[in-house]
């Protein structure tokens, strides 16, 4: 495995704190060299440097809208770029607001995508819908073909263009979804797995029902956008929305070896770990921890363990 790490320390998709040291935490826990370790040639692209915008105002609800366009303007380009040079690419945030410039950069350089979609919640608000105007909770609106008329010109935007077509997302760990988001998942068809579907068919069923309907027609580069929250908040709790009946840290890592073993995955958003929300440090080491792993998952460990090819007992 080749991959491309890029940090986005970028949190004015919502209004908590912390979110922007999450890439330098999941680095400092180790990340490169782990994954050096398991056999991966990793090339760390750094950190973006997102200038501050000010005079930012609302525009209509959306908050902070000139700085998110050009965070994922940016992002955007740094994904493509990763692509280019023929990595799996692996961003770090940051607020989930990022999938926007991750998709779209990934887009650019695969053209068709299927996008997995693991998080407690759908984060697909529209402007209109959004019920605080926190950007983290629209991303996939500004993504997919079927939503473009819902979306207004927002300065800072204009570089952006739909990229998804709602039948190529598929939904996993869903548990806290507005009526409005619940009403455009019907009304588009978007495949979801939530976590009633988690308990009622166990996680190996989800990973091959969600196989099923991604390779339907033909067999897209997978980009997973993984919100750290679609854990159970025992797992992960230092996050900005928990949401309680979340997946196991097992369920976890048996979507990410799944998604590993199609040998499709693409690109790999690891989102919304926060620091400054976990009550003990412990409550933070769990969920870098769990965000290490599930990247290590990504890309190629697997539980039963390993060894070299010419591996010798003395
Ligand atoms: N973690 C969040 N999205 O994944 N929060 C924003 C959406 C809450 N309805
Ligand atoms: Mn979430
Ligand atoms: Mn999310």
């Amino acid at each position: 495995h080749c991959v491309g790490i890029i940090g986005a320390p970028f949190s004015k998709g919502q209004q908590r704190d912390g979110v922007q040291r999450g890439a330098d935490l999941i680095r400092a826990a180790g990340l490169v060299q782990k994954l050096k370790g398991q056999g991966c040639v990793v090339k760390d692209y750094g950190n973006l440097t997102f200038e501050d915008i000010p005079n930012d105002e609302p525009i209509g609800r959306l908050k902070s809208p000139r700085a998110v366009g050009r965070a994922n303007e940016l992002l955007a380009g740094a994904v493509l770029k990763i692509k280019s040079d023929g990595n799996t690419c692996v961003m770090l945030g940051g607020d989930h607001s990022l999938a926007i410039g991750s998709i779209s950069g990934h887009a650019a350089s695969r053209h068709e995508l299927s996008v997995l979609w693991v998080d407690a919640h759908a984060d697909i608000n529209t402007p209109l819908t959004t019920p605080t105007g926190n950007i983290h909770g629209q991303p996939l609106s500004y993504l997919i073909h079927e939503l473009h008329s819902k979306i207004p010109i927002i300065p800072h935007f204009s570089w952006l263009k739909p990229c998804v077509a709602a039948k190529d997302i598929v939904y996993i760990g869903l548990r806290d979804v507005d009526p409005e988001e619940h009403y455009i998942l019907k009304h588009l068809g978007i495949k979801t797995f939530s976590m009633t579907e988690v308990d009622r068919l166990g996680i190996a069923k989800v990973m091959e029902q969600t196989c099923d309907h991604m390779f339907s027609k033909v067999k897209k580069p997978i980009h997973l956008s993984f919100d750290i929250d679609a854990l159970d908040p025992s797992v992960s709790p230092a996050t900005g929305t928990p949401a309680a009946g979340g997946l196991t840290y097992r369920e976890g890592i048996y979507i990410t070896e799944h998604i590993c073993q199609t040998g499709l995955l693409s690109a790999v958003d690891m989102v919304e770990v926060n620091p400054k929300q976990g009550k003990t440090e412990d409550e933070i080491k769990s969920t870098v921890n769990a965000a290490v792993d599930l990247l290590r998952s990504c890309f190629g460990r697997v539980r039963e363990g390993s060894h070299e090819p010419d591996y010798q007992i003395p």
